[in-house]
């Protein structure tokens, strides 16, 4: 089976007038379809410059990035990707927002609103498609986002910390919301996160980056007791605390080093 993902010796050199910055040296993944995969790691180990390979908005400086077995050569509407930042448009409504991948693809038509709104209506936001952002909670707004990218029917999500600003309670239901969604419809998905606990929660394999330069430093497959549980409950498998202070122990090697920056809370991010 060809990967929809693979990094082959990958490195990405930043130049600057000052200097050259090696964010990410050999480097070699390969992530099947349907599976999700998260990125822990250190500040500045090259996590936000390898999605931005990933999704084409940067080219790599050797090796190759593969989607579905050909070299990645911009933006594909293939490849979804989820911010942090919800970026809504203020002035457009909730259903125009959900829309908007569709109508700058130009595959907006009566049947596409229509899936635009079975979307909305399944993440419980069938009643504000003619509200406006600012209307909404962050936690409704990000999951209005992710109809958005999920409305392209991209193959792959690139989740860059989706999460991390929402309360605790939000995150944790969007966390199941997500990765249920991802999983209903055999989607593949690489998330970046901060938080140690969620990378075991809905992934099927973790990978620790280390840094200077951005490296592959270890790989966790998440036992099937875990991966197989809702994200929520997954916190609560025999086996889950075990392997996070494993991880957390490989991280704090990091840390000795100045290089950590992933939360510790086994629960909250
Ligand atoms: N546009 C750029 N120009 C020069 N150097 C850059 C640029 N973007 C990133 N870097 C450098 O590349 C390295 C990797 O940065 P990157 O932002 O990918 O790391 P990160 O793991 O996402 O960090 P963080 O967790 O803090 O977001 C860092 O040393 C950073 O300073």
């Amino acid at each position: 089976m060809v990967p929809v993902v693979e990094l082959r010796d990958l490195d990405h050199l930043y130049l600057t007038d000052r200097e050259a910055i090696l964010a990410l040296k050999g480097l070699n993944l390969a992530v099947d379809a349907g599976e999700f995969i998260s990125l822990v790691g250190p500040s500045g180990c090259g996590k936000t410059t390898l999605l931005s390979l990933i999704a084409g908005l940067l080219s790599p400086s050797r090796g190759q990035v593969l989607l579905h077995g050909k070299p990645i050569t911009g933006p594909t509407p293939e490849i979804g990707y989820m911010l942090q930042q919800d970026y809504l448009f203020p002035w457009r409504t909730i259903l125009s927002n959900a829309q908007l991948g569709l109508e700058l693809t130009g595959r907006l038509n009566e049947e596409s609103s229509l899936m635009v709104q079975d979307l909305l209506d399944g993440m419980g936001l069938g009643n504000t498609t003619n509200q406006y952002p600012h209307q909404l909670s962050g936690g409704m707004r990000q999951r209005v986002a992710l109809v958005r990218t999920l409305a392209t029917d991209p193959d792959l999500l690139l989740l860059d910390e989706p999460f991390s600003a929402l309360d605790y309670q939000t995150k944790l239901q969007l966390e199941d919301l997500v990765v249920d969604t991802l999983r209903q419809r055999g989607k593949t998905g690489i998330l970046v996160t901060h938080d140690l606990s969620e990378a075991i929660a809905v992934s099927d394999r973790v990978i620790v980056l280390a840094a200077k330069p951005g490296r592959i430093r270890s790989t966790y497959m998440i036992p099937d007791n875990i991966r197989q549980m809702q994200p929520f409950y997954a916190r609560e498998e025999e086996g889950f605390n075990e392997l996070f202070q494993e991880i957390w122990r490989d991280l704090e090697t990091l840390e000795e080093r100045g290089l950590k920056n992933v939360s510790h809370a086994n629960s909250e991010g």
